[in-house]
């Protein structure tokens, strides 16, 4: 990306035009399969959809998850200095130590189902603008850190599970969604890491005061993003384009990767379509999102983490639906008499 052509947007734009259709050939052969293999149709119920959507969106029959990779961004936030976090701003890099060493909670739920965990550090020694005061980015970072986000699926991949890591960024992520939806400041923040009375009192008002701030220049997402957004999350929706570029169905995360997401949902709709929302998290907003993004959660476990968590539990869902679909015998093959017998 160019940080001096002026128009560093473009190219993402020209992305979003650009978008690969659904491959409704592949969904109609999972759909054929499925209606032959050893079981009552629709006894698996969503399970069944699961293998659709991924053969629709891989563009294959059969789907198949082999390759799945969880991609962590990490990024910090100038607005830590409004008190609108539990835990200091230093916890983002430690937490990144601590998963390159493989101690944090998804490096288990990788190691458990097997999947791939890459991880994105973005600037982490200099935090992005104050939204209270200030722009997060420059349009030409915001650009460059999107592009970044793409290298997500660069080293092949066939499913991919959208996480992050940045101390501050619920409170940014409540930003984006009272800039998208409107509604009030409350209404769109929560507790996030535990804050809580005038914690969260402080954290309504900073939500408030940075949508006031940049009012008048929040019609375009994108800007919205710039303007309220933090790096990690110009990342992960960066990462959600070049997915659907590269047929990878996507599995995003909680409140925050969900909020990167809304940006795109923003611009286009139908950019989500290769996308599921792995799990529904505690943090109070994140259900009023996913209606807004026509997303029903896989998973609904009371996790409130971030790190990915809940997309890689819910990609061994995922990869049980496609060895379901692809393992199971026939009622032909196994000799089982279907309902006429
Ligand atoms: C030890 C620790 C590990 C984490 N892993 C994810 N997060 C999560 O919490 C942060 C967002 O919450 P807030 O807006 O309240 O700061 C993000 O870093 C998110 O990924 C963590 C937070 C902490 C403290
Ligand atoms: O749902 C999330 O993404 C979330 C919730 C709390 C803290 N960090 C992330």
């Amino acid at each position: 990306m160019n940080a001096t052509t002026g128009l560093p947007f473009d190219d993402f734009r020209r992305l979003l035009e650009d978008m690969p259709a659904p491959d409704e050939e592949a969904a109609a052969a999972v759909r054929a399969r499925d209606g032959r293999l050893t079981k009552p149709p629709g006894a698996l119920g969503r399970m069944e959809e699961i293998a659709v959507w991924l053969a629709r969106w891989q563009g294959r029959h059969a789907p198949r998850v082999e390759r799945p990779v969880v991609a962590v961004f990490a990024g910090n936030h100038g607005v830590v200095n409004q008190g609108v976090a539990a835990y200091p701003q230093a916890v983002t890099q430690q937490m990144v130590a601590n998963f390159q060493a493989g101690g944090a909670a998804v490096n288990q739920i990788c190691k458990s189902f097997d999947l791939g965990l890459k991880v994105f550090e973005l600037a982490l020694e200099t935090p992005t603008g104050d939204i209270t005061e200030a722009a997060a980015m420059e349009e030409a970072e915001c650009a460059a850190t999107m592009a970044y986000g793409m290298e997500a699926v660069a080293g092949g991949a066939d499913l991919l599970c959208i996480g992050e890591m940045g101390i501050g960024n619920t409170t940014i992520a409540a930003a984006i969604c009272h800039a998208l939806y409107g509604g009030t400041a409350e209404e769109w923040v929560g507790p996030g890491t535990g804050v809580d009375g005038e914690g969260l009192k402080r954290k309504a008002d900073a939500v408030r005061r940075a949508v006031a701030f940049h009012g008048g220049h929040l019609k375009d997402p994108l800007e919205v993003l710039r303007r309220l957004g933090g790096r990690e999350l110009a990342a992960m929706a960066g990462a959600i384009l070049a997915a659907r570029h590269s047929k990878v169905p996507v599995l995003i995360d909680g409140y925050v990767a969900s909020a990167a997401a809304a940006i795109l949902h923003a611009l286009d709709p139908r950019s989500l379509d290769h996308c599921l929302a792995a799990h529904c998290s505690a943090e109070p907003a994140h259900r009023r999102l996913l209606k807004h993004l026509g997303q029903e959660p896989l998973l609904d476990l009371g996790m409130r983490l971030g790190e990915g968590s809940g997309a890689a539990l819910a990609a061994a869902l995922v990869k049980a639906a496609a060895d379901l679909h692809n393992g199971m015998a026939t009622f032909e093959s196994a000799g089982v008499s279907d309902k006429e017998g």
